[in-house]
C-alpha cells in the first residue's frame, strides 16, 4: 500500500464543496498534482478517478463496482470519521489504503447533541410554531403551556457508541447535569465495566444518542422494537448515521406516543427528500431535523482539513497515518 517513489501522484477531491469557503484546506507538504471537482455524481467517479493515485472523498460512494474498474488507486482519503460509503473489505483485499479523519468534531457535534436535547425537552419549535400560528396572540395571558417542558438537569443520558463523540458528548451531558450511562452493543454475549446491557440502557434512558459506526452489525439498530422498550417520555437523538435508525419505526414510534420526541441529523439518503419518513412528517412538534450538519462548527472542520491533508502527506511519505485499512 504505497506509492512508487518516482511518480507525482495526482490527487483528486469529488466532493470539495463539503468543505465550506471559509475553511483554508492546506497544500501538502509534498509534490503532487491535484484536481478538486465540488460534486460528483456516482456516474462520474471512475471516469473521474481514471490513473488517479489518491482519491479524497466525504460522502461519494466507493463501492467494489466502482474500485474494480481503478486498478491505479493507492488511497482513499476519507474527509470524515464514518467510512461506511467505502468497500473497506475490498480495499483490504486489493491493496488500496484508507484513511479516516479522527476526533476532529468533539466540540461540535456534543454541542449539537446538547442543543436538540434542550431544543426538545423544552419544546422551543413547538412553542416557535405556535406563535406563528398566532396561538399566543389568541390567549389572554401573559403566557401559555401547550407543550410539556421538561429538566435536562437530573435525567439520563444513553450513550450507544464510547468513542471520541459518544465520550465528548457524555463530558458535556454532565457538565449540564445529566446522568450518563454507555450501553453495551447491542447482542453481546457480556457486559463490560462501566456499561449497562444494551436493553437495559434502552429502558433506563431519558434521552438516546447514537455515536456509533454504520455497519452491517449496526444497520436498524433502533427498529420498532427498540423504540417500545424506551420510556414514552423519551427522546432520541441521531448525530450517527441515517441507517442506525428505521425511519418509518421512528415516525411511527412519534406518531403513537411510543417515545416523547427525536432529533435527526443524517438520514438514509442524503440530501434526503419528501419520499424520506422523516421529511415526510418533519411537521410534527416532536421532532427536530437539521440537513447533516452536527460535525460543521468553523473550527472543527479547519480541524477536520488540517488532519485531512496530513494523512495524505503522511502517506505519500510512506508513513501511516489514521488508516483504517
Ligand atoms: N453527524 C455528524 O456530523 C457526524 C460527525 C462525525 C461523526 N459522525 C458519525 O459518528 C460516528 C462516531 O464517531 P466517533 O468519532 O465517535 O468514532 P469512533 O471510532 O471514535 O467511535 C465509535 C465507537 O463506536 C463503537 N462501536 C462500534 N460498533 C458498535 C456497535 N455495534 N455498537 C455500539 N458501539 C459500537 C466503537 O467501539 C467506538 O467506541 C462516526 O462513525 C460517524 O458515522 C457524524
Ligand atoms: O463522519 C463524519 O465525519 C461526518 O459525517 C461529516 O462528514
Amino acid at each position: 500500500m504505497s506509492l512508487p517513489t518516482s511518480a507525482t501522484p495526482t490527487v483528486v477531491f469529488l466532493d470539495r464543496a463539503t468543505i465550506p469557503t471559509q475553511i483554508e484546506l492546506p497544500e501538502l507538504a509534498v509534490e503532487h498534482k491535484r484536481i478538486d471537482y465540488d460534486f460528483t455524481s456516482p456516474e462520474q467517479v471512475v471516469e473521474r478517478l481514471q490513473g488517479v493515485q489518491i482519491a479524497i472523498t466525504n460522502k461519494v460512494i466507493l463501492d467494489r463496482e466502482c474500485l474494480r474498474q481503478l486498478p491505479e488507486l493507492k488511497l482513499i482519503a476519507v474527509s470524515a470519521t464514518g467510512f461506511n460509503n467505502i468497500d473497506i473489505d475490498y480495499c483490504a483485499d486489493h491493496g488500496v489504503a484508507v484513511t479516516n479523519v479522527q476526533g476532529y468534531a468533539t466540540q461540535s457535534v456534543p454541542e449539537h447533541v446538547i442543543a436538540m436535547i434542550f431544543a426538545l425537552k423544552r419544546n422551543l419549535f413547538a412553542y416557535h410554531n405556535d406563535i406563528a400560528a398566532g396561538e399566543w396572540q389568541r390567549n389572554k395571558q401573559f403566557c401559555f403551556f401547550t407543550h410539556p417542558i421538561g429538566d435536562v438537569a437530573g435525567s439520563t443520558l444513553a450513550i450507544i457508541g464510547s468513542g471520541a463523540l459518544g465520550q465528548a458528548t457524555a463530558t458535556l451531558a454532565k457538565a449540564v447535569g445529566m446522568k450518563v450511562l454507555f450501553a453495551e452493543r447491542k447482542g453481546a454475549p457480556s457486559c463490560r465495566d462501566g456499561f449497562v446491557p444494551f436493553e437495559e440502557g434502552l429502558q433506563q434512558a431519558d434521552v438516546i444518542s447514537l455515536h456509533c459506526p454504520l455497519n452491517e452489525q449496526t444497520l436498524n439498530l433502533i427498529g420498532e422494537r427498540e423504540l417500545a422498550m424506551m420510556k414514552s417520555s423519551s427522546l432520541l437523538i441521531n448525530t450517527g448515521r441515517g441507517g442506525l435508525v428505521d425511519e418509518a419505526a421512528l415516525v411511527n414510534a412519534l406518531k403513537q406516543g411510543i417515545i416523547a420526541g427525536a432529533g435527526v441529523d443524517v438520514f438514509t439518503q442524503e440530501p434526503a427528500d419528501s419520499s424520506n419518513p422523516l421529511l415526510a412528517n418533519m411537521s410534527l412538534p416532536n421532532l427536530l431535523l437539521t440537513p447533516h450538519v452536527a460535525w460543521g462548527s468553523d473550527s472543527s472542520i479547519q480541524n477536520l482539513a488540517n488532519i485531512l491533508m496530513d494523512n495524505i502527506t503522511a502517506f505519500i511519505k510512506g508513513e501511516k497515518q489514521n488508516c483504517i485499512v
